[in-house]
């Protein structure tokens, strides 16, 4: 059914339907709007068995959990390229905000990328690679280190549990663009090394590590001038990205159609 105009009821939380829902940021997601009363997750979709946190209705299909509920103010979604690309567009459809966190859209034969633009005609959408907001300050001390550390060296390294598909991970992603738009003589991104590689000085280094049950950690190192500057982030837990998503859904639902950023929202 149509999206509310922001708030739900009157004075109600904002009504939320989760994909993805038995995967780790899904059940995540579940568990954190449980604990807050400005949101309320009222259907749960996913097509992989597992438990829902929420005392939701729980489905198989986006298309039919939205056409069943009463009404929805957003569409919270963590799951995998394809489909965050299908997602989207079952989203529009029902003129229902979108929001997402799934990463490695990049180059995707679905076209995720452009799904959410075309979402974005119809309704608000926002894409985030991460939804802490130590992230957010971290990209900004990171540009900030880029423009006053001209001509040093620059490599990103982030480490990620074992089950994590893509790589490298959508924020180091972020925060390699971050470093491009500041450094636009970092021309060659450089995944890994082995054998003769001497390093050139158009390089941007971009590493990922996956082990064990690494929530998720980003160090930007800066080298030159007999000095170094490392800026890194470590997140404790997956409820610091469901707290940011959720607040990121509670702020973008009844806004106009349009892509918005994390940023836009804090
Ligand atoms: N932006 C952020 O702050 C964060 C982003 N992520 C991203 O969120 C995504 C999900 O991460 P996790 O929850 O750890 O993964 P997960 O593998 O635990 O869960 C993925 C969920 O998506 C569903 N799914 C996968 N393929 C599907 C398809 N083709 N159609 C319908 N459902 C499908 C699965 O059934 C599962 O419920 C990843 O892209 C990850 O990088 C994860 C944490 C934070
Ligand atoms: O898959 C994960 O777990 C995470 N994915 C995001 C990414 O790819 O950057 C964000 C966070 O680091 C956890």
């Amino acid at each position: 059914m149509a999206a509310t105009d922001g708030d739900g009821d009157a004075d109600g939380p904002v009504r939320l339907v989760v994909t993805g829902a038995t995967g780790r940021m899904g059940e995540e997601l579940s568990d954190a709007a449980g604990d807050r009363e400005d949101v309320l997750v009222v259907a749960a979709v996913s097509r992989t068995p597992g438990s829902v946190a929420a005392e939701a209705a729980v489905g198989t299909h986006l298309d039919a959990a939205l056409a069943d509920e009463d009404h929805v103010d957003a569409v919270v979604d963590f799951t995998a390229p394809e489909a965050t690309a299908e997602y989207a567009g079952i989203a529009a459809e029902h003129g229902i905000a979108f929001v997402t966190g799934t990463t490695g859209l990049e180059g995707h034969d679905a076209d995720p990328l452009g799904a959410l633009d075309a979402a974005a005609e119809s309704v608000p959408v926002l894409h985030a690679s991460n939804f802490s907001r130590g992230i957010a300050a971290l990209r900004r001390a990171i540009r900030e280190a880029a423009t006053s550390l001209p001509g040093y060296d620059v490599e990103v390294t982030e480490t990620h549990h074992n089950g994590k598909r893509d790589a490298p991970s959508g924020t180091a992603l972020t925060l390699v663009e971050d470093i491009e738009a500041e450094r636009p003589d970092l021309t060659e991104r450089q995944h890994g090394r082995e054998g003769e590689a001497p390093r050139d000085d158009t390089e941007i280094g971009v590493h990922a590590r996956r082990a064990g049950d690494v929530t998720g950690e980003h160090e930007v190192l800066f080298a030159g001038n007999r000095e170094t500057l490392s800026l890194s982030h470590s997140a404790g837990d997956r409820g610091v990205f469901a707290e940011g998503a959720l607040d990121a859904a509670a702020a973008l639902a009844g806004r106009d159609a349009g892509r918005y950023t994390f940023t836009d929202l804090l």
